[in-house]
């Protein structure tokens, strides 16, 4: 697990990598969305990543669970080196890699069945765990994010009626329960109020004890807030990355400074 991959191409002293991508060029039908990136997460980091609407945040993100495959037509070139191996490669059990590379959504996704059963249901699928050892996952995973207490005494009922933080909060723990090393988040807390994404940003900097963590947000406060390194696209390519303390005070490209000072995006 971890396993330095190689060098960082950045300069940058990152210890061990997470994934290293180099040289990804992705495509939707004829739109290239993106363009010749290369980047490195190091583990137990947060990556944060940046840049205008449409710039490709959500692309890279989801490609790096594999969920363009999903759709045809969608097509990526170059390596995404985890663990190893170039994860764009056909040959790969995406079902493996979706189960360590997890993904929680803008919008949170409970599935439609009961607190228990949205941790439960992704461990059954790779693991065969007794009942106690399961009922010690779940609760293991819910006190994590800090939602034990609050559902300790309703664990069979709906998730749906949960509030959206607290959804939120389940889909990490969720995510987190079938024990994966990298966590990729886009835009976690742009549907939750501010005491619900204080909460998970506070969780966020728990949990990198642990995982390795890539951010899409648009909200430049959280990245420089939770964010290691931060990393600025735009139009389909990889700006500059930097160290979230140089990235929001001394940024190298025009384009970074313009966009961190609102001047446009
Ligand atoms: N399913 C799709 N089919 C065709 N083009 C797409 C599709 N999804 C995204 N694109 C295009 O790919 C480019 C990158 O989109 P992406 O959603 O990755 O941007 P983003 O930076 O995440 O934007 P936002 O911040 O608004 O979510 C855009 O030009 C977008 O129009």
């Amino acid at each position: 697990m971890n396993k330095p991959i190689m060098d960082d191409t950045t300069g940058h002293d990152t210890g061990t990598l997470a994934l290293a991508i180099r040289n990804l060029d992705f495509w939707y039908g004829s739109n290239h969305a993106l363009k010749d990136i290369s980047l490195d997460f190091p583990a137990r980091q947060v990556t944060g990543m940046i840049g205008p609407s449409g710039c490709g945040k959500s692309t890279l993100l989801r490609i790096l669970n594999r969920m363009y495959d999903l759709y045809p037509g969608q097509r990526a070139t170059g390596e995404v080196l985890f663990d190893g191996r170039n994860i764009l490669s056909p040959s790969l059990d995406v079902n493996v890699l979706r189960s360590r590379i997890g993904m929680v959504f803008q919008k949170p996704t409970p599935f439609p069945m009961s607190i228990y059963d949205n941790i439960a249901f992704g461990v059954r699928l790779h693991e065969r765990l007794s009942r106690t050892d399961m009922d010690q996952r779940v609760e293991g995973v819910l006190r994590r994010v800090a939602l034990w207490n609050e559902v300790k005494d309703r664990l069979g009922a709906s998730a749906a009626a949960l509030s959206g933080g607290q959804q939120q909060r389940l889909c990490i723990a969720r995510t987190i329960a079938t024990r994966p090393e990298i966590i990729l988040l886009d835009e976690p807390t742009s549907a939750l109020d501010p005491i619900s994404t204080a909460r998970i940003e506070e969780l966020l900097d728990e949990l990198k004890q642990e995982f390795s963590i890539a951010i899409v947000t648009h909200n430049l406060q959280q990245a420089a807030r939770c964010a290691d390194r931060v990393a600025f696209f735009y139009m389909g390519e990889l700006v500059e990355v930097d160290t979230a303390d140089k990235m929001f005070t001394a940024p190298h490209a025009k384009r970074t400074q313009d966009y961190i000072t609102g001047r446009f995006g």
